[in-house]
């Protein structure tokens, strides 16, 4: 669905030259989790940002179902985005638009007919359970709130794909459990393709079918994590990744134990 070829940034300024992804290849299959890991300032929001060109590459293509997206035109790209949504750690909500304004925001960039905007806009907040905030201002809502109607934002422009910009990092264990339940969900029920960037191994492991592992700009290397029995890892992100998840694992089993149920490990 996805297919980066040979993808790079070099970002120059007058003193410098930061090449802050070198040459990548990577492709992401629909209706997949794709994660992307490592430690901060190893490219992974900037190779995030390359799949809907936010960020225009130095080098390489961007494909997306069949058409590449590096060789349009701006008019052409326009038209292509909305298959793309996105969200990111800080929310990126217009703060003095309601909820209702926030998502119309979407809705009239993409030229959605006016008439249209109520019920699409009803019908997105049904989704996301948050009806009720409807005329809200983004102050009024708790970080986890925000990053519904942020998701609400995207999705109501019926996107194939979700590029989620450490969507957790803000937000509070609690919250994070919660927003993590909802994005496997979208992915399950309405069948959107998800790439992740993030730091927490806990998100990779909840959510991620399959993780790239990012160091210093290049992929080190990618791990199955839905497949069983465990997966081997190369890095050292990768081998912390893996240990996490045979602990969830073993968590999960001894809970299993202890209720008398059977376990799925
Ligand atoms: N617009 C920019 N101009 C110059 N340098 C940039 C720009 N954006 C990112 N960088 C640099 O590129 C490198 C990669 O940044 P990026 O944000 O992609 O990393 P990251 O892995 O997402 O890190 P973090 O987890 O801290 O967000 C960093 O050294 C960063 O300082």
């Amino acid at each position: 669905m996805i297919t980066l070829t040979n993808i790079s940034k070099t970002f120059s300024t007058k003193k410098e030259t930061l090449q802050a992804v070198s040459p990548t290849s990577l492709s992401v299959k629909k209706g997949e989790i794709f994660g992307i890991i490592g430690f901060s300032g190893a490219g992974k929001s900037t190779l995030l940002r390359m799949v809907n060109l936010i960020e225009t590459p130095t080098t390489g293509e961007v494909w997306f179902d069949g058409v590449e997206l590096t060789k349009l035109s701006p008019k052409q790209l326009q038209k292509q985005r909305p298959q793309i949504g996105m969200i990111f750690q800080h929310f990126n909500l217009l703060l003095n638009k309601t909820v209702y304004g926030n998502i119309e925001f979407a809705l009239k960039a993409a030229g959605i007919p006016k008439k249209e905007h109520r019920k699409r806009i009803e019908g997105i907040l049904k989704v996301v359970e948050l009806s009720d905030k409807i005329d809200y201002y983004p102050s009024q809502l708790s970080g986890g709130q925000k990053q519904r109607v942020a998701i609400a934002r995207a999705l109501v422009l019926n996107p194939k794909v979700l590029l989620c910009d450490e969507p957790t990092s803000a937000l509070d264990p609690h919250t994070t459990e919660n927003i993590l339940q909802f994005l496997k969900s979208i992915n399950e029920q309405l069948g959107v393709t998800l790439i992740i960037v993030t730091h927490e191994l806990e998100v990779a492991n909840t959510l991620c079918h399959r993780v790239a592992v990012m160091e210093k700009g290049s992929i080190e290397e990618e791990i199955i994590l839905s497949e069983s029995p465990s997966p081997k890892a190369a890095t050292s992100i990768g081998h912390l990744l893996i240990e996490h998840r045979n602990k969830e694992q073993l968590h999960h089993h001894q809970k299993n134990i202890e209720l008398g149920g059977v376990a799925h490990v």
